[in-house]
Order: C-alpha cells, then sequence, then structure tokens
C-alpha cells in the first residue's frame, strides 16, 4: 500500500536528515529530490544544456557526494526555476512517491506539487543563521573549504530564488505540519516528525 511522507523546507533545514531517519524507522524507500536538480545543475555548468540534461537523467545513478557542493546547490537552484526542467523531472518523482511499501521524499514541492495526497506533510525550518551554521560545519566535516559567511549567503541568495520562483515555489502546503528545528537535536526533531506520522498512520 501506497503511503507518502513529504518533507519540504529552505536550505539545510535539516529536512534530509529526518527523511533518512524516518525511511530508515519505517522501512520506506527515501528520495532526496533535491538530488535531480543538482545533477542538472551539474551538468549544466559542464555546458549541456539543462531540458537536455534533466531528460536525460537517471535518478538511479546520482553520485550524492559529488553533488553536494555548494556552486553545485547554486547551479541546481539556478535549473529549478526553468518550468520545462520541473516537468522533465515529474513523473519519476510522483511515481516514486506512490510506490508500494511506502516513500519519503524530501524537496521544495513535494506536499505543494509532486504529492498533494501525500497522507504525512512536514515543512522543516530553523533561522538562517542556525542553518548556515549547520551546512558550514558539515562542509568542513566533509574535508570541504568553507566560509560561514559564504555559507549564510548563499543559503539565503537560495532560500530567495526558491521562494521567489512563479512555478513551484518553496512554501508549505495549507495542511502541513511546520516543525522549526532550530533549538531541536537531530533526536528531538526525529521525535517530533515521528509523532505526527505515527498520528496518520494510526
Ligand atoms: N536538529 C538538528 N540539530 C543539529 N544539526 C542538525 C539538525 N538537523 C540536521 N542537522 C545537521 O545539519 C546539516 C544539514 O542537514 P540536512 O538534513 O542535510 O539539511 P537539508 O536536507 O534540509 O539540506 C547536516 O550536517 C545535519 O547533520
Ligand atoms: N523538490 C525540489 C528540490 C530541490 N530543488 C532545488 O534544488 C536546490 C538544491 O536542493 P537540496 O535539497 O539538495 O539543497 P539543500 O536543502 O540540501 O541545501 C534547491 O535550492 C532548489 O532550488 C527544488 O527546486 N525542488
Amino acid at each position: 500500500m501506497a503511503f507518502t511522507i513529504a518533507i519540504d523546507g529552505p536550505a539545510a533545514s535539516g529536512k534530509g536528515t529526518i527523511s533518512r531517519l524516518l525511511a530508515a524507522e519505517y522501512g520506506f524507500a527515501h528520495l532526496d529530490t533535491g538530488l535531480l536538480y543538482r545533477a542538472v545543475g551539474a551538468r549544466m555548468m559542464e555546458g549541456v544544456d539543462p531540458l537536455e540534461a534533466a531528460k536525460a537523467l537517471r535518478a538511479e545513478a546520482l553520485d550524492g557526494d559529488a553533488l553536494r557542493t555548494p556552486e553545485v546547490a547554486q547551479a541546481a537552484s539556478k535549473v529549478a526555476v526553468i518550468p520545462e526542467v520541473r516537468a522533465a523531472l515529474l513523473d519519476f518523482q510522483r511515481a516514486f512517491a506512490r510506490r508500494s511499501g511506502g516513500a519519503v521524499l524530501d524537496g521544495r514541492d513535494i506536499g505543494t506539487v509532486i504529492c498533494p495526497e501525500a497522507e504525512v506533510k512536514l515543512f522543516v525550518t530553523a533561522n538562517a543563521e542556525t542553518r548556515a551554521r549547520r551546512r558550514h560545519a558539515e562542509l568542513l566535516e566533509r574535508g570541504i573549504a568553507s566560509d560561514y559567511a559564504e555559507v549564510l549567503a548563499d543559503v539565503q541568495a537560495r532560500d530567495r530564488r526558491d521562494m521567489e520562483r512563479s512555478d513551484a515555489p518553496l512554501r508549505p502546503a495549507p495542511d502541513a505540519v511546520r516543525l522549526d528545528t532550530t533549538t531541536m537535536s537531530i533526536d528531538e526533531a526525529l521525535a517530533a516528525a515521528r509523532a505526527v506520522v505515527d498520528s496518520r498512520r494510526a
């Protein structure tokens, strides 16, 4: 039976972490939809037309580590503004969302566009400074050179682009439960998310 958990929110709010942990907890499949846009952005950086890249994308073969860089994140948010690119990525995401056995998808438009019928919708936020601090620490941990002020500017630029685009802008679905993780640990955020999921599964 299909059961979809849709998790949206701004950059580095913790949605990927919560999604991975929820998927493990419930035995659901997980799709980080940001990786699709990052892959198209990375191809654009190589000179490939973004629409051609989106149409040719093989989601199974994405290298998460290589795509999780600040440069690729900026490129991703630029190709994400193009309606035809979003349209080319739609069917794959919709099919994933309704697969049998349960699915967790995280991104910007899962609860609003990809799967408005999702059984659970979470909108995960944290203030921009906290998000930048977390992403900065994560990059350093992974051995990627990082400057806090640049990370903050990057996160804010992407937030603005993601919220202001006309096609599938970043915003909470009317029926999404908001989860502000600014002062929460990962364990606390997971517990809050689980409580919402459990209330919908009962
Ligand atoms: N509640 C939290 N408290 C502290 N650090 C967190 C929390 N949630 C996530 N993180 C850390 O912040 C970074 C960004 O989280 P991530 O889940 O990748 O965000 P997103 O998917 O929204 O971009 C990761 O290093 C993650 O371990
Ligand atoms: N469902 C989605 C997922 C990502 N994106 C775009 O892809 C970019 C990278 O997404 P991401 O989720 O990998 O970024 P982080 O939140 O992990 O920093 C975002 O800034 C958005 O512009 C989108 O438009 N729609």
